[in-house]
């Protein structure tokens, strides 16, 4: 697949296959996905993958948030629900980045940070595989931070969800950049 292909057929995924992702895999392709520019070279970023035990464990708090102020059928349907939309996820990587105390650093951080993700989506896209970044309100919370052991003086940046996709939704229409790009001559 050549790199203009691959950019406009990735899909964000979140439905996967019951096909396990070798967490050697993953690790292969973050090293060559965190070959991002990167101004100063801070290389703030920092990555956790989750399978296992732990994966069961955060379908637990996802189940838990989402039954939360629901009662009886409702309660036990919405956390079954987020429990096995958590549980179907074959690994999850979380993404966290050191943040400066300069604020135009730790925008430049961010950047830098988003790409290796970007990076991985695609690398890991040519192979197969799908991913979906999320930042949903679950990772707000505090036994979600808890559990993915995020420390003083980082951001969380994204939990992506990895496998091979079961299903890929169609291409989201994107804005005409025609009428956004300006050339001054
Ligand atoms: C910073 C960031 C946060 C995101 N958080 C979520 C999320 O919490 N839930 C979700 O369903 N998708 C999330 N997404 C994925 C976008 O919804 C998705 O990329 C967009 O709909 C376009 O779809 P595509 O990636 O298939 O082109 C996030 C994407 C980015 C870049």
């Amino acid at each position: 697949m050549n790199i203009e292909q691959l950019i406009k057929e990735r899909r964000s995924i979140s439905l996967f296959e019951d096909k396990p992702v070798a967490v050697e895999e993953i690790k292969a392709m973050l090293k060559t996905a965190a070959f991002v520019p990167n101004h100063k070279m801070t290389q703030p970023w920092r990555f956790t993958i989750i399978t296992g035990e732990t994966k069961s464990q955060l379908a637990e708090l996802a189940g838990t948030f989402m039954a939360k102020g629901k009662t009886g059928e409702d309660k036990t349907r919405a956390y079954q629900k987020a429990y096995e939309t958590f549980d179907q996820v074959p690994v999850y990587l979380m993404v966290f980045m050191g943040e400066s105390h300069l604020l135009k650093r730790r925008e430049e951080d961010y950047a830098s940070t988003s790409l290796i993700i970007h990076n991985l989506s695609l690398i890991g896209w040519e192979r197969g595989l799908g991913l979906i970044w999320k930042t949903g309100p679950l990772t707000e919370t505090e036994p979600f931070r808890d559990l993915i052991g995020i420390k003083p003086g980082e951001k969380f940046v994204g939990m992506l969800q990895m496998g091979y996709p079961k299903k890929v939704p169609k291409t989201l229409p994107r804005i005409d950049l025609e009428a956004r790009i300006d050339h001054l001559n």
